[in-house]
């Protein structure tokens, strides 16, 4: 992580992610709810910041040069917004970018944001390979299925999707929560999706605690939190260096 690259110990890293604020489901959807009603923000603001900031971390962790065929699962509400943002930057920042999104909202934010990544060359797959092939066509995967507002068990029409993301063989990157887990309580089963990088949107949730996500590498993006909502919600985040549009966690 950043401190032990600057030379402090292990347990001063560890002392940060324990000062580190976990939001909870209901603060997660307030402070949302805060941004565009108190702070004027629209949702295509910040799903633009927030796919950036996607598509920056996996670059920085997974780089187009090693992982350049990425597939990127998008489902029907904002999570899935965020990975069509990520999808049209990845191809700019070098990658060759399928997307499947099976579940489509018909809102024209939904649209445009498709239309834009077919413009930019994103391949939209209608269905997905079998599960043991995918690996044989993709090197990573962006997890977009599920954000903040997903509530366990996965439905039966989203299920095939989730099962690729488990069992595809292929690195995952999820944004903001790894899909299928509780936003509070974590991965909750063994079978669960075990991603390799989390990118946290605006702060972390509760489920991007230490002890559930392990050993993936964790970002913090979205980097749009005006002063009054840090006060409001007693935030403790990192620093964002210089103009990065993420931070390591
Ligand atoms: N405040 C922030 O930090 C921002 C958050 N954004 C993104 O917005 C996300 C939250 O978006 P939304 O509130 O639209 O919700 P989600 O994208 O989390 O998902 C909601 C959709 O999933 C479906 N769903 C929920 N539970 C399900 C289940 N068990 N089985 C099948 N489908 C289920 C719902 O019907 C709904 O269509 C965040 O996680 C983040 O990725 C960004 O776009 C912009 C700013
Ligand atoms: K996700």
């Amino acid at each position: 992580c950043k401190l032990s690259k600057m030379g402090c110990d292990e347990n001063n890293c560890r002392n940060m992610k324990r000062n580190l604020t976990y939001l909870s489901q209901q603060h997660a959807a307030e402070l949302d709810q805060d941004l565009f009603n108190d702070y004027k923000f629209s949702v295509d603001q910040l799903m633009e910041l927030a796919g950036l900031s996607v598509a920056t971390a996996v670059a920085k962790v997974f780089p187009a040069s090693s992982y350049n065929s990425t597939l990127i699962v998008c489902g029907p509400g904002n999570n899935g917004g965020d990975g069509l943002v990520a999808a049209r930057h990845m191809t700019g920042f070098g990658y060759s970018v399928a997307v499947y999104y099976p579940k489509r909202t018909p809102k024209p934010l939904y649209e445009n944001l498709l239309c834009q990544c077919e413009k930019f060359g994103v391949k939209i797959i209608e269905t997905l390979p079998p599960i043991n092939e995918i690996k044989d066509q993709y090197k990573l995967v962006v997890d977009a299925l599920f954000g903040f507002s997903f509530k366990p068990p996965v439905r039966d029409v989203l299920k095939p999707a989730l099962d690729a993301l488990i069992h595809s063989g292929v690195p995952v990157c999820s944004v903001d929560i790894p899909s299928g887990w509780d936003v509070e309580k974590g991965p909750g089963t063994e079978a669960a999706l075990k991603p390799e990088l989390l990118i946290s949107l605006s702060a972390p949730k509760q489920c991007a605690k230490p002890e559930f996500i392990g050993d993936a590498k964790h970002y913090l993006g979205g980097r749009f939190l005006p002063p009054g909502i840090i006060q409001k919600y007693n935030l403790t985040l990192p620093p964002y260096p210089d103009q990065e549009q993420v931070v390591e966690l």
